[in-house]
């Protein structure tokens, strides 16, 4: 029987969706950005990387073919094969917003049938009598921030006042997201967790996807550092997943990453969370050791997104595509007679694009395995036709309202 790997490259998005206008992302392109990046030097690092975009193993498979169908362009300094070796193709996202829960539970067979709520306001940003509920479910004296912001530069300006006040400070973005970045030790990491949890609570009511847990350690501007232990607390998806109707057959299932938190932990399986991109990608090929026959493997790479993407830092998201191309015939050598793999994202998150935030895209779609017959996949009008095909190949059925390939 069939085994599955599903990996989300977190934010590596292909092109700008025809949507993108409605979200302020006209034009943006994660994938074709960084290349162009490359090509023009921009993408250059001393003691990081120098030089066109290198991707050897993806584009093997039909990633540049897959960008080059999704915004008409080539990417820039690529050679693309003849005949890409994998099945390639790109998404559209159908659920609302661009944000990790969306992206996800569309992958995974379950759009997003309702419009996420939002703190708009760029201070002030959280109502009044949100803020003291938090300070009282939290018996805190208070709360700093309040506004949008990026997560390490809020913890530059904040983090001192937050150790001499014990104020954790709370800030969100244009995702549906209230966060709380507190001092690992000082603020205590349970503690940060528990008010988390408290807030999930008293955030529901207003359609806030995730509450997010941002502990870090240091005592002063130079050595503030987030560390590992974020945490997201996510409502669950609103209906069945792929990962749902795989426990409910009784298979096995080892999430690697934030995947659990993002899934709300429901149906998923074995948890494993290691810290960054590498020690999750070796997380992902020792699951693949003892995946039974019928297994399934879902794994998110967060760094792209959040050192990277967040932080619009070109050349660095370029030496992570580059890492992550670089190990890809380890996985490919690990996959037997009848398992698929497959690659794709969750949104974009163009590190040239102004701002800090998500941007709407498509995404690129690999699939590869040694019996996948390759060839092109085209345009699938919903991630969701990534758990549909995916339910199919391990035969449990089509999951949610996707078109198998
Ligand atoms: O700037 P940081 O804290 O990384 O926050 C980012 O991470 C959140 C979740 O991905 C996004 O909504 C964005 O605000
Ligand atoms: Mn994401
Ligand atoms: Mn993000």
């Amino acid at each position: 029987m069939a085994r599955a790997i599903l990996i989300v490259l977190d934010s590596v998005g292909c092109g700008a969706a025809r949507d993108a206008h409605l979200y302020g992302d006209a034009g943006a392109d994660t994938l074709g950005h960084i290349a162009q990046a490359c090509s023009d030097g921009r993408g250059d690092r001393a003691g990081l990387r120098k030089g066109p975009l290198t991707l050897p193993n993806l584009v093997r498979l039909g990633l540049a073919h897959a960008c080059e169908a999704s915004t008409g362009k080539p990417l820039a300094g690529i050679v693309k094969p003849v005949a890409p070796e994998g099945q390639y193709g790109y998404g559209v996202e159908i659920s609302q917003g661009k944000d990790t829960p969306s992206g996800h539970w569309e992958i995974a067979g379950c759009p997003v049938p309702f419009q996420w709520g939002y703190f708009t306001a760029l201070e002030n940003s959280f109502p009044p009598d949100l803020v003291a509920a938090i300070v009282k479910q939290g018996a805190l004296p208070g709360i700093l921030g309040n506004k949008h912001a990026s997560g390490t530069a809020i913890i530059d300006e904040l983090a001192e006042e937050h150790i001499r006040t014990g104020k954790p400070i709370c800030y969100t973005s244009v995702d549906s997201v209230l966060q709380i970045a507190a001092h690992e030790e000082l603020f205590g990491l349970e503690r940060l967790y528990e008010l988390c949890r408290k807030t999930r609570l008293l955030v529901d009511p207003l359609k806030i996807g995730r509450v997010i847990a941002r502990p870090f350690l240091g005592r002063t501007e130079d050595a503030f550092k987030r560390t590992g232990n974020r945490k997201d607390f996510a409502i669950p998806p609103p209906g069945e997943t792929l990962l749902d109707r795989l426990a409910a057959q009784g298979r096995m299932i080892i999430t690697v990453g934030k995947i659990g938190d993002i899934f709300a932990h429901r149906a998923t399986g074995e948890e494993i969370k290691p810290f960054g991109n590498a020690a999750m990608f070796e997380a992902a090929l020792e699951a693949l050791e003892r995946l039974p026959d019928g297994g399934f493997c879902f794994v998110n790479l967060v760094d792209f997104d959040s050192e990277y993407g967040h932080r619009r830092d070109a050349p660095g998201y370029a030496a992570a595509l580059e890492a992550f191309d670089a190990s890809l015939p380890r996985l490919e050598a690990r996959l037997r007679s009848g398992d698929i793999a497959m690659i794709t994202a969750d949104h974009g998150n163009d590190p040239t694009w102004p701002g800090t935030d998500h941007t709407r895209e498509h995404t690129p779609i690999l699939a590869f395995g040694p019996d996948v017959a390759p060839g092109l996949i085209g345009r699938r009008e919903s991630f969701a036709d990534i758990a549909a095909t995916l339910g199919s190949w391990l035969g449990i059925g089509v999951v949610g309202p996707g078109r198998p390939w």
